[in-house]
């Protein structure tokens, strides 16, 4: 079994009858889904609130019942993927674009829990593109901004268009190499208008599941206890 699939069906371990459980989204996060659903077919009773369409499309194919965000009062619990994450739990999200999604389920989440192979668990993130998702009125500007600055800007494509998120904006990927002021990094783009938002979440995560080898490692964010 591969290191993703072991930490994704590690953390459904945490689901209890009767939850509202919030779907990640990504490979890892889809272990994680489908055990779920395998849970449901054998009586499991939760109802799931999920981060993107692919996410949704996903749950609905294994009778996982959806409902939306804003039905809900809050998540009892999130299981999701990051593409890197380091020793303070700080981590990098969106290499599959479902970044804003993925933070507003985050946000009214009770507990985050964090599902990675070991080679997202890192000593210092940058590394993986840093994903800030920017509305189309305005990309080319703040594009030129982040390369301006030196930050190596990247418009993320596919099938050579503009790549569009679930709610219909653009991914300017940043090439930063390193992060080392992960909150003034995050306070400065939340800052330029025409950024919805961006792939770094800080103390965001609860507990994080680790696959390692034939194994799982579990952390937990003792700041968050
Ligand atoms: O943030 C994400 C999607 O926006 C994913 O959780 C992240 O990209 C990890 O994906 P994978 O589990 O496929 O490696």
């Amino acid at each position: 079994m591969s290191e993703k699939q072991l930490a994704g069906e590690k953390a459904v371990e945490f689901i209890q009858d009767g939850m509202i459980v919030g779907l990640g989204t990504g490979s890892t996060a889809d272990f994680a889904t489908r055990k779920i659903g395998e849970r449901i077919h054998n009586g499991l009773n939760i109802k799931a609130v999920a981060t993107s369409t692919a996410t949704a499309q996903l749950a609905t194919a294994l009778n996982i019942p959806i409902v939306d965000l804003n039905e809900v009062d809050k998540i009892d619990v999130t299981i999701d993927g990051a593409d890197e994450v380091d020793v303070t739990y700080t981590g990098i999200k969106g290499g599959g674009g479902a970044l804003f999604f993925e933070k507003m389920v985050a946000s009214i989440s009770q507990k985050n829990i964090w599902v990675v192979d070991a080679s997202k668990y890192v000593e210092q993130i940058g590394k993986f593109p840093l994903p800030v998702e920017v509305s189309p009125f305005v990309y080319a500007h703040i594009y030129n901004q982040f390369q301006d600055k030196g930050m190596k800007p990247q418009m993320r494509k596919q099938q050579k268009k503009y790549y569009l998120t679930d709610s219909g904006n653009y991914i300017i990927d940043l090439h930063l190499n390193t992060i080392k002021e992960s909150k003034e990094m995050a306070s400065w783009l939340n800052a330029i208008p025409g950024v919805i938002t961006h792939g770094l979440f800080i103390n965001t995560v609860d507990l994080l599941v680790i696959g390692n080898g034939s194994t799982t490692r579990i952390m937990e964010n003792q700041r968050h206890k």
